[in-house]
């Protein structure tokens, strides 16, 4: 090999494994300019406007989600929050979710313990990096790191929450108080999904409550397994990125689970796909965004929407989401509630698990089809 042949071939492999150690470590050697591999193609990249360039355009990207108040379930309206989260699921997969009763002490220590997770030297965050997907503890960057052929601008901390005994002692230990701060957020997620699962089986017209007390019901042996069900914390941290309006921060996906429980700091990011417009989450100071994953859609047969969603990224701000990713236990089988399946309305997806997921992680590029496409049966 030439001199200027290896000098330029050991550029490039400086250049991967810097790719490898996240967008964080990037930002901090002061890079001018976005590398090639964080460029998106022209049709994938976002649309950046602004109020002042177009005014109509701006507010047709600035969608309310329906917001919904969830102490009001327990009152006299909970038949409307019912309607109310039964259209939100229906037409846009997505809704707010206000006065949870997760306090916001809570909410603030995990944002903040994230950040520091995050200050940390590389040294100690690349610890937990490892491309094994089964982890209990996965620190990485981008969406599938071995498999993107473009990068997207996102460093993440991934966290398997259950069974807690067995994973905890694996989560970092730094900084002080991760892990107190964090198994509180995840116990308070778990339950809150709990009660949303609920709301959403009565929703769909599948009733929890017993009427015969000595009895369980299917449902209720459902409920039991969510209780028993998987849950994953992802972490994500957004730094700021030269050029906001070449790369993205995640590409559209949707989730895989069941729901998901998204706390978004203050610095708006998050874009949800409605009527092929990307529509920007305005966040809601301690609120959650809430959306349906993979398998409620399975599970409802397609009355719930699983909906894509992506992140923008931008020049002057870092952002910090924590998604908390809840479904049945992980050896589950996923399928259509028989209570939603008949002659008239037969089944649209096939039966699916965690094994035929991570099958699909393998096998291609994650960004192409989304998983949900894969298991559909039409
Ligand atoms: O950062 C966000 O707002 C969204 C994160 C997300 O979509 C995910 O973790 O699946
Ligand atoms: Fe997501």
């Amino acid at each position: 090999m030439s001199p200027s042949l290896a000098k330029s071939s050991e550029k490039l492999k400086n250049e991967i494994e810097d790719y490898h150690k996240g967008v964080k470590y990037l930002h901090e050697s002061g890079i001018q300019k976005v590398p090639k591999k964080y460029i998106f193609p022209i049709s994938e990249r976002p649309n950046c406007y602004t109020i002042n360039e177009n005014p109509q355009v701006a507010s047709k990207h600035n969608l309310k989600l329906p917001v919904i108040d969830f102490s009001q379930l327990y009152g006299p309206n909970r038949a409307q929050v019912l309607d109310s989260l039964s259209y939100a699921c229906e037409n846009y997969g997505f809704f707010q979710l206000t006065n949870h009763g997760i306090p916001e002490e809570v909410i603030k220590n995990m944002v903040d313990v994230g950040g520091r997770f995050f200050d940390l030297p590389l040294v100690e965050r690349e610890k937990y990096m490892t491309k094994d997907m089964t982890t209990p503890v996965r620190y990485g960057t981008s969406f599938n790191q071995t498999k993107d052929g473009v990068f997207c601008w996102r460093d993440f901390l991934k966290l398997v929450c259950d069974p807690l005994p067995q994973v905890l002692p694996h989560w970092p230990s730094s900084p002080s108080y991760f892990r107190e701060m964090a198994v509180t957020y995840s116990k308070e997620t778990k339950i809150l999904f709990i009660k949303l699962v609920e709301a959403i089986l009565e929703s769909l017209g599948i009733n929890v409550a017993t009427k015969n007390k000595t009895q369980q019901n299917d449902e209720e042996i459902m409920l039991k397994e969510f209780e028993d069900g998987s849950q994953l914390m992802a972490v994500n941290f957004y730094p700021p990125c030269p050029n906001p309006d070449l790369t993205l921060g995640m590409p559209p996906h949707s989730d895989y689970g069941f729901l998901t429980l998204l706390l978004q700091d203050e610095v708006e990011g998050l874009q949800v796909k409605s009527n092929d417009d990307w529509v920007t989450i305005q966040p809601i100071p301690n609120a959650f965004v809430v959306n349906v994953g993979d398998h409620l859609e399975i599970f409802s047969n397609g009355k719930y929407k699983s909906v894509l969603h992506r992140v923008l990224v931008n020049s002057l701000k870092s952002r910090i989401s924590v998604a908390s990713l809840h479904s049945l236990p992980f050896n589950s089988i996923i399928k259509p509630s028989p209570k939603l399946i008949s002659e008239t309305n037969p089944s649209l997806y096939k039966d699916t698990n965690f094994a035929a997921f991570l099958e699909y992680l393998k096998s291609c590029d994650s960004t192409n089809k989304s998983f949900l496409e894969t298991r559909r049966l039409t």
